[in-house]
Formats: C-alpha cells, sequence, structure tokens
C-alpha cells in the first residue's frame, strides 16, 4: 500500500484527537483511503506526557516539519494568523499539500494562501475549519455544485452555542458557561473570538465564499456577538415563538451579497432552532435542492479530528492526481471567482424585534404605531406587558416589524428613541424566518 507520510503541527486539542482517531481507526482509514498513512513527524512547542507518539521525529520547532522532505502532508493546527501562516506558506513552497483547521488563517490569507498553492500545484484543505466535524465544505463543494445557492444561514460557533443554551435552559451565568466551554476544549484561544462573532465571521466568509463564487473577504463581514444577550429578551422571544440564535448568514441578493454574523430571533418550529450546545448547524438553500440542513458537534477534540482526517485522506486519494482536476479551493475554478459587492449592513434586509422601554400612560402605542406607518414598516407582533409593581411608571414594549432595510430601520428606531415618552436605547435584534 502506498504510504503517505504526515508532519502534525501542534498537538493541543485537535492534534491530540487526530493523533488518537487515525490509530483507533487505522484499518478503515486505510482501506476506505488505500493508502497508508502515517504520522512521521510531529512539531509541537512542549512535550505533552499525556499524549503517546511512539516512534515518531519530535521538533520543537514547527518549521523543522515544513522543512521534512518527507513529507507529502502538513498538517497545521497551531492556530493563529502570524506563524501559521509563515509555516504554511513554507511548506507549500516546499511543495507540500496542507490540512488545517484554522478557519482565522483560511478567512483572513486565503486568497494568498490559494494563489501560493495554486502556483506550486499543491492542495489545501480545511474541512475542520467550519462547524468541526460537520462536513460542510465537502457538501457545498462538491454535492451542491448543480446549484445556483440563493442563502445560507448557520450556527457555526460551538461556544456561543453551549453558552446561550446554557443560560436558556438553566438560567447559568454567562461567564461560568464559558469557563466550562474552555475546560472542555471548545473555545478560541482568545475566547472573545467566540464571543464577539470573530470566529463565527471568519467560517461565515469562508462559506459564502464557496456558496457564491466570490474571494475571502473577512474585512467586509458584519459582526455582532452575544454578550448583549439577556434571558429577559430570551424569555419574550420564546412568549412571540421565536428562539434566539447566534447565526451567519450569508445571501445573494442582485445588488450584491449579504454576510452578516448577529443573534437573530428564528421561529421556534425550525429544527436550526433546536439546535443546542456544542452542536452546530448550517441551512443552505440551492435554487434546485431547495432547503438542506447540515448537522453535528461544531467542536471538539474528536469531531474535529473526524475533519482533519478526512481532509488527508482526500488529498492522499489525489496525490499523484494532475492539480487541474482537483476539486478547487473556494469551489469556483480559479478565474471565475465574481466581483459581486459585500453589502455594508445597512443595505441588508432583515425583519427586526425591538424592545423599549415606554411611559406606561395612554397613547403611547399610538404614537409610536404612527411612525412606523408613515415609514411604510408593518408591525407583525406585539407584546404590551402590564405594569408588575404598584409603583412603576414605566413598561416594556415588544415589537417584531416585517422585513426592511436596515438603514430605514435606523431611522425610525432613531426617531422612536428621541420620543419624551421612550427611554434609550431601544435593543434590537434581528428576525430572520429560513423559510425554504
Ligand atoms: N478546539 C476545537 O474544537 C476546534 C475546532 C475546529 C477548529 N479548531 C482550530 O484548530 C486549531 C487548533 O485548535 P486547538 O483547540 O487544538 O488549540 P490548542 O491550543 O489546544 O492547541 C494548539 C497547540 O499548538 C501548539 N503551538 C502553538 N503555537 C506553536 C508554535 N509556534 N510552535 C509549536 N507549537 C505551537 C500549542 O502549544 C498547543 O499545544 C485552531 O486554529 C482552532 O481555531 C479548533
Ligand atoms: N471555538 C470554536 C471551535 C470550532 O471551530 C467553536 O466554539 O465553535
Ligand atoms: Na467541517
Amino acid at each position: 500500500m502506498n504510504p503517505v507520510k504526515v508532519g502534525l503541527c501542534g498537538l493541543g486539542t485537535v492534534g491530540a484527537g487526530t493523533l488518537k482517531v487515525l490509530a483507533r481507526n487505522a484499518a478503515e482509514i486505510s482501506a476506505r483511503s488505500g493508502c497508508d498513512i502515517q504520522i512521521t513527524h510531529i512539531g509541537q512547542r512542549r512535550e505533552n506526557p499525556d499524549i503517546d507518539t511512539g516512534t515518531i521525529t519530535i521538533s520543537r520547532d514547527i518549521f523543522d516539519v515544513a522543512a521534512d522532505p518527507e513529507i507529502d502532508i502538513l498538517v497545521e493546527l497551531i492556530g493563529g494568523t502570524t506563524v501559521a501562516k509563515e509555516l504554511v506558506l513554507t511548506a507549500i513552497a516546499n511543495g507540500k499539500h496542507i490540512v488545517t483547521a484554522n478557519k482565522a488563517l483560511i478567512a483572513e490569507h486565503g486568497n494568498e494562501i490559494f494563489a501560493a498553492a495554486n502556483a506550486k500545484g499543491v492542495n489545501v484543505a480545511f474541512e475542520a475549519a467550519v462547524a468541526g466535524g460537520i462536513p460542510i465544505i465537502k457538501a457545498i463543494r462538491e454535492g451542491l455544485s448543480a446549484n445556483k445557492i440563493e442563502w445560507l444561514a448557520g450556527i457555526i460557533n460551538g461556544t456561543g452555542n453551549f453558552i446561550l443554551t446554557e443560560m436558556r435552559d438553566k438560567g447559568r451565568d454567562f461567564a461560568d458557561v464559558l469557563a466550562q466551554a474552555q475546560a472542555l476544549g471548545y473555545a478560541e484561544a482568545d475566547p472573545t473570538f467566540d464571543v464577539e462573532g470573530i470566529d463565527a465571521a471568519h467560517k461565515l466568509v469562508i462559506l459564502a465564499s464557496l456558496a457564491f463564487g466570490i474571494p475571502l473577504q473577512f474585512d467586509k463581514a458584519f459582526t455582532e456577538g452575544i454578550s448583549k444577550i439577556t434571558t429577559e429578551d430570551m424569555g419574550y422571544a420564546e412568549e412571540l415563538g421565536y428562539r434566539i440564535k447566534h447565526l451567519g448568514v450569508a445571501r445573494k441578493t442582485e445588488q450584491g451579497v449579504e454576510m452578516r454574523v448577529h443573534p437573530t430571533l428564528i421561529p421556534k418550529k425550525r429544527l436550526i432552532a433546536n439546535v443546542n450546545g456544542v452542536m452546530n448547524a448550517v441551512l443552505v438553500k440551492g435554487d434546485a435542492v431547495g432547503p438542506t440542513l447540515y448537522y453535528g458537534a461544531g467542536a471538539g477534540s474528536e469531531p474535529t479530528a473526524s475533519s482533519v482526517i478526512a481532509d488527508i485522506v482526500d488529498v492522499a486519494r489525489t496525490l499523484t492526481a494532475d492539480p487541474e482536476h482537483k476539486v478547487p479551493y473556494l469551489s469556483y475554478q480559479q478565474g471565475e471567482l465574481s466581483n459581486a459587492p459585500v453589502l455594508p449592513i445597512e443595505e441588508t434586509v432583515s425583519a427586526h424585534y425591538l424592545r423599549m422601554t415606554v411611559d406606561d400612560k395612554p397613547g403611547v402605542m399610538n404614537e409610536i404605531s404612527k411612525i412606523f406607518a408613515a415609514a411604510g414598516i408593518s408591525i407583525e407582533a406585539i407584546i404590551q406587558k402590564e405594569q408588575e409593581e404598584e409603583d412603576e411608571t414605566t413598561v416594556p414594549l415588544i415589537l417584531v416589524t416585517n422585513r426592511v432595510i436596515e438603514k430605514q430601520l435606523n431611522r425610525v428606531v432613531a426617531e422612536i428613541e428621541s420620543l419624551d415618552f421612550v427611554y434609550a436605547p431601544v435593543t434590537r435584534i434581528r428576525v430572520e424566518s429560513l423559510a425554504g
């Protein structure tokens, strides 16, 4: 059987899982790949006494792995965008194929990395970078290649979904759940990437490029995290028949491409509204196939290793293929990428949940309704609360609007906030029906 030699850089959560699953399932993996996949060199800063690396060569300097003439494939699992970028470009220059789980690296430097890899005729595979164990890259790039993809929406950060689920179901404290996600190996080295939506934006940018054939444009993605979501809004959302999820949404419109990550109310009855804990799900709407949904573990050692190894197998199977015959990195052939503009958030269209604190007096709802009517925005649902305590003078008022261009809603909310019986700021959360 043809030996394929792999160098592994970074032996943390994902690296250790990769070693473990490769060893445990060696028979299945070689029967499927037709190759004898061997990890022959590991680059790791510090020794990890918990992991048995047997006779594998260990280097403290990961660049020794990139320079190893024996290695066919370099697996980058160190994370970050500085050393990782240098490592990957060095390995490509040395003719190695790359497998990486690093979404930050691909989203921010993928265009340059793919150009370098293309020039060298080597593969760069990154299934583990998006939605952990779910084979979503393969699904879009290969399974849906017949379709015009209209939109996709996904819960694509396991840590964030774990936090929101625990807050809603158990009333747990944000910081406490985040600490648990870190201990379980779900969170990024800097967990603000998870909480503030940066990690989800990295993944969304990759998905949007695969779906719409546009270059990676991380700087154009709109990003809003989950740190401002309260259990109060979660409760009102439930009353209205919705659940709050942190979503990445990418949509192709006549004007361009929407790429946005933000908390979102979605109807409770949608399957994706019931994706909980560290699980991820991505809903993709193709014109021919209709809506399709992909579900699985979004983070964690072995689920992510599952994707890393699938990529190693994919690369191993095509080692001798003509580079022209390989599946293109971003789904579309190089030279076929479009320059469709990414729309600024003000130009995107969405429905909105608005929660305002208003004086408890007659005529308030009437005044607010007039402002919406004058702007041509209709109100789809409303909750008007009674005072809970006798001496309270304000009450919460919750509205759901129809779909409206964001710049129009901004004007209306500013007008409402300027009313003397409304207490600014109005809490705003986007609403998506996700109807096929
Ligand atoms: N943990 C997950 O569930 C998960 C899921 C999908 C993708 N990822 C991605 O996989 C990558 C690795 O994540 P992880 O959770 O395994 O991280 P980790 O922190 O557990 O492991 C990274 C390892 O790389 C080593 N390392 C870092 N820089 C190094 C250097 N310059 N030289 C030598 N060793 C170095 C560290 O010592 C550490 O052991 C990241 O890009 C992450 O975003 C992680
Ligand atoms: N920190 C990431 C890891 C998987 O990419 C998450 O929680 O989703
Ligand atoms: Na994946």
